[in-house]
């Protein structure tokens, strides 16, 4: 549905150039839900405006639906943008308009006739949950209110595709998970692709099919969401994945740990994530085990756990509780201290 292909782009500012994003490409399957991810300044914004051509790519091509979007003429490309919607971290609202207004008035402008913008007006804004919000002004809403005015909004183009440009960022987490979950209902419902930017590995988790990390203007690992979280490969994906799990233990109380046997993650997923694989090993083997910290948290499809766990005991015999454990399907890693 989305095909950027060796994008470039670099800014020139007075004396300066910025290579906002490095020959990045990726692939958006149709009705799938896609996450980039990355810290401040990675290039995600840049990334999902060169999709519309908010920001010309400096160099490679970008396709949506089949078309070739950067050798579209004006006119087309304003057709072409009919098909994808956005949505912005600031919901973008006029101020001055009312709900119905701030709908109605781009349909207006694209020449949807009366009629159909009233009939359009009113059934998106029953999907988001807003009916009884049509006559109120922007300042009379909360933020997720404003977000859904802004859904709304772009659903009333009847998009196949949305990009959502930190959509949740400046909401607090309840209102997050509303907001996610009505993303959740549209993909659903109305099958649309979504294309999604954050730096929160949460809403990664809740709603995403695939994932790509981005850091200085490249993407440097992409894949399933289970992929990247069972097998993180590069530093920056472990720091995300490990944000999800966080533990408050004094390194000098892990230093002494590390002296009496390892410290490993246990990683489960799926069937495994049921088995009490962990507490069979105290009684087959000459080892303690004590669990650090821990959590099973639910991805969009399916369980996935993460332990730290310590295991106390002789080399030869923590060596066989690792290659028990993994023969029980749970990926153990032993991992150094700051890597936690
Ligand atoms: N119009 C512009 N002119 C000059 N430099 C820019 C422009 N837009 C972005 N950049 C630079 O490009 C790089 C990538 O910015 P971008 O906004 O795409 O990152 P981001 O990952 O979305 O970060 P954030 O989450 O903070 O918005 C940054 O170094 C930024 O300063």
């Amino acid at each position: 549905m989305i095909q950027l292909k060796n994008i470039s782009k670099t800014f020139y500012s007075k004396n300066k150039e910025v290579e906002a994003l490095k020959d990045v490409s990726l692939e958006v399957k149709k009705g799938e839900i896609y996450g980039v991810i990355g810290y401040s300044g990675a290039g995600k914004s840049t990334l999902i405006r060169c999709v519309n051509l908010l920001e010309k790519p400096s160099s490679g091509d970008v396709y949506v639906n089949g078309q070739k979007m950067n050798s579209l003429s004006p006119a087309k490309l304003r057709e072409a943008r009919k098909k994808i919607g956005m949505i912005f971290q600031g919901f973008n609202l006029l101020q001055t308009a009312t709900v119905y207004e701030n709908i109605a008035i781009p349909l207006k402008l694209t020449g949807v006739s009366k009629d159909e913008i009233a009939k359009r007006v009113d059934k998106y804004l029953e999907v988001v949950g807003l009916q009884d919000k049509k006559e109120s002004y922007p300042s009379q809403l909360s933020g997720g209110q404003k977000q859904r005015v802004a859904i709304a909004r772009a659903l009333s183009h009847e998009p196949e595709v949305l990009l959502s440009d930190e959509a949740t960022s400046a909401l607090d987490p309840e209102t997050t998970e509303s907001i996610l979950a009505l993303l959740l209902k549209i993909n659903k419902e109305f099958g649309i692709t979504i294309l999604l930017i954050t730096h929160e590995m949460h809403v990664i988790q809740k709603v995403c099919d695939h994932v790509a990390v981005m850091e200085n203007g490249e993407i440097i690992e992409q894949g399933t969401v289970m992929e990247l979280y069972s097998d993180p490969k590069k530093e920056t994906t472990k720091k995300f994945v490990n944000s999800l799990f966080p533990h408050d233990i004094p390194e000098a109380g892990l230093n002494v740990m590390k002296q009496q046997g390892p410290i490993v993650t246990l990683t489960f997923v799926g069937e495994s994530a049921g088995r009490p694989s962990l507490s069979m090993v105290s009684k087959k083997f000459d080892v303690h085990t004590n669990i650090l910290s821990g959590n099973i948290i639910q991805l969009k499809t399916q369980p996935y756990g993460r332990l730290v766990a310590h295991i106390q005991g002789e080399k030869a015999e923590t060596d066989k509780v690792m290659e028990y454990l993994r023969e029980e399907g749970v990926r153990v890693d032993e991992v150094n201290i700051d890597e936690l």
